[in-house]
């Protein structure tokens, strides 16, 4: 079905501030007419949203706590239930997830998971070319064209059953600095899935297939309104039916687990389900009490799913999409197999196997995996304890939880090596970034851009709140972080690891970040003033 061009806004006023030649196929008038106007009619609500979020931390900073809204007690309350799931996502017991790579994309169709998520978020560092060749790698992948051949010869083509396509932008405070329009800076959410939409969007109607999105780090059910308003303005211009884009929100960070029958009820024509992302979700915690000396939390590893306050919102957000008719999906547990040691490979796939018992004993009705190789581990948990497509029929009615019980505090310690570990892994990833990788294995864990802002997060918290103490009685302070920085960064000028050449600019930029004197938003927005 071919675009109304009458629909289309004129192209004058956008500008693109990158190459555009290469990517001419992409960049196509009728696409970026599109990204304008998606731009013209939406950005300024975008913006006054994220003012809201300011005002909101300013509140917390005051010492105010998050808590269910007064004035929605009726969609709470009332009975609903979101528009009927179409049939292409009925089973979604594991979903991949990756950076839109070409030959990842191909791995991850092929892996044998029933969805592949298309990450422009987390696992991506939006570099012009990343997101760009990103756009062109996926609508090869939905028109069928998609190939790859490596340096090696190995040629990657799609084959029989590939998981279902779906795809996740970047968040709202993200800018795409390389599009003006009219002279403002457009949102990295609004290009991405409008190049995506505008591209694929008739091709994956025409075999039910979508299109499909994960929505990421919203924190209010204003912002899941300004994404149900651009989705359906969206299926209007494109000429397809209300309700065709569907949608899967993130509750990902601590203000939205307050609103997630609004946030579904917002979404009602399209949600169709809520995702546990419990690594944003540990940095909102982490931000929104980064005035509240008595929230801190233990070093990253102890906080597991099994800590009150996590427990507490994966039963809770399991509760709610079961009472709307919605999927509760479980996250990413961050281990990723180990080559060369079977007994290290063996204890981490023990771990993902717990976790994803967890989940699929609690009522969820799949989950996440990192890598091909734990298509299998996961899948094989989910098929012995979910015989059924999903588990809507497990209402979880039993699940009480509390405004206290989703905010409490969590016990643990912080060790020098939890301390070390932080550093390490922020001064790494955010060299890795800037060196165009979103996403990297470090000690055998995955780490993205979410839990690197844990890392990061810690360190600040733990700095500016002391005397606070190691588990050996030490004092934690600037001087040993200082330190630690200095000889990271010197091992990873000197390693082979990505982001090796970056890691002077990443250190310059985790020292400021983290000997500021208020806990910056987010690590990418700084970070994007660098990205090359
Ligand atoms: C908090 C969140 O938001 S989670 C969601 C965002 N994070 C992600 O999506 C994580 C995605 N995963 C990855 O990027 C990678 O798995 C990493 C960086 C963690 C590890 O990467 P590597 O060390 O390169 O993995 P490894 O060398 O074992 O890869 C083996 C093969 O699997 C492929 N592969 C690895 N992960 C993926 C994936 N997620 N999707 C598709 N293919 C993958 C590799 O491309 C490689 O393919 P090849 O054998 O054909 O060359
Ligand atoms: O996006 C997922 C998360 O855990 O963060
Ligand atoms: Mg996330």
């Amino acid at each position: 079905m071919a675009v109304p061009q009458s629909a289309l806004d004129p192209m004058s006023g956008l500008r693109l501030h990158a190459d555009s030649e290469a990517y001419r196929d992409i960049l196509t008038p009728g696409a970026l007419s599109f990204v304008a106007g998606l731009h013209r009619r939406f950005d300024s609500r975008r913006r006054d949203l994220l003012a809201e979020r300011a005002t909101r931390q300013q509140r917390y900073d005051a010492g105010e706590l998050p808590d269910f809204r007064a004035d929605t007690a009726a969609i709470r309350e009332g009975d609903w239930v979101v528009a009927p799931i179409p049939a292409a996502l009925q089973d979604r017991r594991v979903e991949i997830t990756g950076p839109v790579e070409r030959k990842m994309i191909i791995n991850a169709l092929n892996s044998g998971a029933k969805v592949f998520m298309a990450d422009f978020e987390d696992s991506s560092a939006p570099t012009w070319a990343n997101q760009i060749d990103g756009q062109r790698n996926l609508r090869d992948a939905v028109d069928g064209s998609i190939e790859f051949t490596s340096g090696e010869g190995k040629v990657y083509r799609v084959g029989a059953n590939p998981a279902v396509l779906v795809v996740r932008p970047r968040g709202w405070h993200l800018p795409e600095r390389h599009v003006t329009v009219d002279g403002e800076v457009v949102s990295g959410a609004l290009v991405d899935f409008g190049l995506f939409a505008f591209h694929n969007a008739t091709a994956l109607h025409a075999r039910d297939r979508g299109p499909y999105f994960y929505l990421p780090k919203l924190q209010s059910m204003e912002e899941a309104a300004l994404w149900n308003d651009v989705l359906s303005h969206a299926e209007s211009v494109l000429g397809l039916p209300n309700g065709t884009m569907k949608a899967t929100v993130l509750i990902e960070t601590l203000p939205a687990v307050f609103q997630m029958h609004e946030i579904l009820h917002a979404l009602r024509d399209r949600a169709v389900g809520l995702n546990c992302g419990r690594w944003d979700y540990i940095f909102s915690y982490l931000k929104t009490f980064r005035a509240h000396r008595d929230r801190l939390l233990p070093e990253r590893g102890q906080v597991t799913m099994n800590v009150p306050f996590l427990k507490a919102y994966s039963e809770l957000l399991i509760r709610t999409c079961h009472r709307r008719g919605a999927f509760a999906m479980g996250g990413m547990a961050a281990q990723i197999p180990i080559k060369g040691d079977e007994e290290a490979n063996a204890a981490a796939m023990a771990k993902v196997r717990a976790d994803k018992l967890r989940e699929v004993t609690a009522g969820h009705d799949g989950t996440w995996v990192a890598h091909p190789a734990l298509v299998p581990v996961a899948q094989a948990v989910f098929d012995q304890h979910m015989p059924t497509s999903n588990q809507l029929h497990v209402s979880r009615d039993d699940v009480e939880v509390s405004r206290d019980a989703l905010i409490a505090p969590a016990i643990g310690t912080i060790t020098r090596q939890g301390f070390d570990n932080n550093v390490e892994v922020c001064l790494r990833y955010t060299a890795a970034w800037l060196d165009g990788l979103g996403c990297v294995p470090i000690h055998h864990l995955m780490e993205d851009a979410a839990t690197a802002e844990i890392a990061r997060a810690q360190l600040w918290q733990w700095l500016h709140h002391g005397p606070l103490e190691f588990s050996d009685h030490a004092d934690v302070n600037f001087a040993l972080f200082d330190q630690a920085l200095a000889a990271h960064c010197h091992r990873l000028r000197e390693s082979g690891h990505p982001g090796a050449r970056r890691a002077d600019e990443a250190a310059a930029l985790i020292a400021a970040l983290t000997h500021a004197d208020e806990l910056r938003d987010f690590l990418t927005l700084p970070a994007y003033e660098h990205l090359s």
